[in-house]
């Protein structure tokens, strides 16, 4: 690398989204093909913004890629990840599906899965140690 290349750090903030009545499956969505990550499973969130809380990007990044209202609980865990073309600080919050049914609005796919039926997909990298730990029963994401 040269000296004026400095790579891009993004702050993320997403969330293990269950329903109510069923705490044994959560949000999950595929991203869109073409762009970085493409295809790959993520959590649904997104970048903090400058002056917004974590819990009120990921409320508004809900609203805006799902149309879906939640219920923001826990912080369960934060890590850094570093891709070649991006370092990543990711948190992850528990929460509850308010209101609203999760659209495709800027997904590829959606489904709500069990952490062993996550693992069966190609995760972004950054989710792969949370994953684990929620396959373990260390992250209890309920409210
Ligand atoms: N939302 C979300 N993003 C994640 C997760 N894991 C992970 O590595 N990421 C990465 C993918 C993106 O590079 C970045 C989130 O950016 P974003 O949600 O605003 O998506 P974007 O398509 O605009 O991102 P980008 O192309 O600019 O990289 O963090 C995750 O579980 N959820």
């Amino acid at each position: 690398m040269t000296g004026s290349t400095t790579k891009k750090r993004v702050h993320v903030v997403a969330a293990l989204i269950f329903r109510p009545g069923d705490d044994a499956r959560f949000l999950v969505q595929q991203r869109l093909p073409g762009g970085s990550r493409g295809l790959l499973w993520e959590f649904p969130g997104g970048k903090v913004e400058s002056g917004e809380s974590e819990p009120e990007a990921l409320a508004r990044e809900c609203r805006e890629e799902l149309d879906i209202a939640l219920h923001v609980g826990r912080r369960l865990w934060a890590g850094r990840h570093e891709y070649p073309d991006l370092t990543v600080d990711l948190v992850l919050y528990g929460a509850r599906l308010e209101s609203g049914e999760p659209k495709t609005l800027g997904a590829q796919a959606l489904a709500f899965l069990t952490p062993e039926e996550m693992r069966a997909l190609p995760f972004c990298e950054a989710d792969l140690p949370p994953l684990e730990e929620l396959v373990a029963g260390r992250l209890v994401p309920l409210l």
